[in-house]
């Protein structure tokens, strides 16, 4: 079994349950708009391909300038709660312990932008843990490109079959495939579970990780 070097993670629906608080942002984004407002079910289906994708889908038929209004009103808000309902998944913080224990660097890519993982990341005391965050605004290219995991490669000199992309959406696992990493999906968060079939592993919880062959 090949030797893992670098392990890559998704934030939201892998490392933080945040829905709770991205379902405010919008409903706050949708009041603004003189919009109804959506369930946390409504936006779990909008999470996943960063903060514009989600707008532009909630914003049904909304014209251009509704939309570049709801993206501020909803990155306002969201910068302003972070963490007021959100937290890490059980067993994330023992989980990233025990691969920091190993000398594994750990590394980031959400489609969230990037200002907002590290204060999101910050306020739940998860900063210390990666070596690289890589958000929805830190390159032109965002997942599903594999465009942020050849950087990290790069960045950290790793081969591809040597690093792992663990994260929730089809975005992680066909950003993960596309750059020949192995991909394990997490089924506990807002990804549907037909989305993870791609995926070469799927775990139920996050301490699971640590049970794949590849650590054993
Ligand atoms: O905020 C989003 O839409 C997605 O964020 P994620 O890539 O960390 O899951
Ligand atoms: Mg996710």
């Amino acid at each position: 079994m090949t030797e893992i070097k670098l392990i890559i993670f998704d934030l939201d629906g892998t490392l933080v349950d945040s829905l709770d608080d991205l379902t405010d942002a919008t409903n706050h984004m949708l009041a603004l708009a003189g919009r109804p407002a959506l369930t946390r079910e409504g936006v779990r289906q909008l999470v996943g391909q960063g903060a514009r994708r989600l707008v532009e889908r909630a914003l049904i038929n909304g014209t251009e300038d509704e939309v570049e209004q709801g993206i501020n009103a909803f990155l306002t808000y969201n910068g302003a709660h972070l963490a007021d309902r959100s937290h890490p998944y059980p067993g994330v913080r023992e989980t990233l312990d025990a691969l920091q224990g190993r000398g594994l660097p750990l590394a980031l890519i959400s489609n969230k932008n990037v200002a907002l993982c590290r204060g999101l990341l910050k306020v739940l005391g998860l900063d210390g843990y990666f070596a690289a965050v890589l958000g929805a605004d830190s390159l032109p290219f965002r997942k599903p490109s594999p465009e942020p995991l050849f950087k990290l490669l790069r960045d950290f000199s790793t081969s591809p079959t040597t690093a792992i992309m663990v994260g929730d959406s089809v975005n992680d696992v066909a950003a993960g495939r596309g750059a020949g990493v192995v991909t394990v999906g997490c089924t506990y968060g807002y990804g549907d579970l037909a989305e993870l079939r791609d995926a070469d592993y799927r775990i139920d919880e996050l301490p699971q990780l640590l049970k794949l062959p590849f650590f054993n």
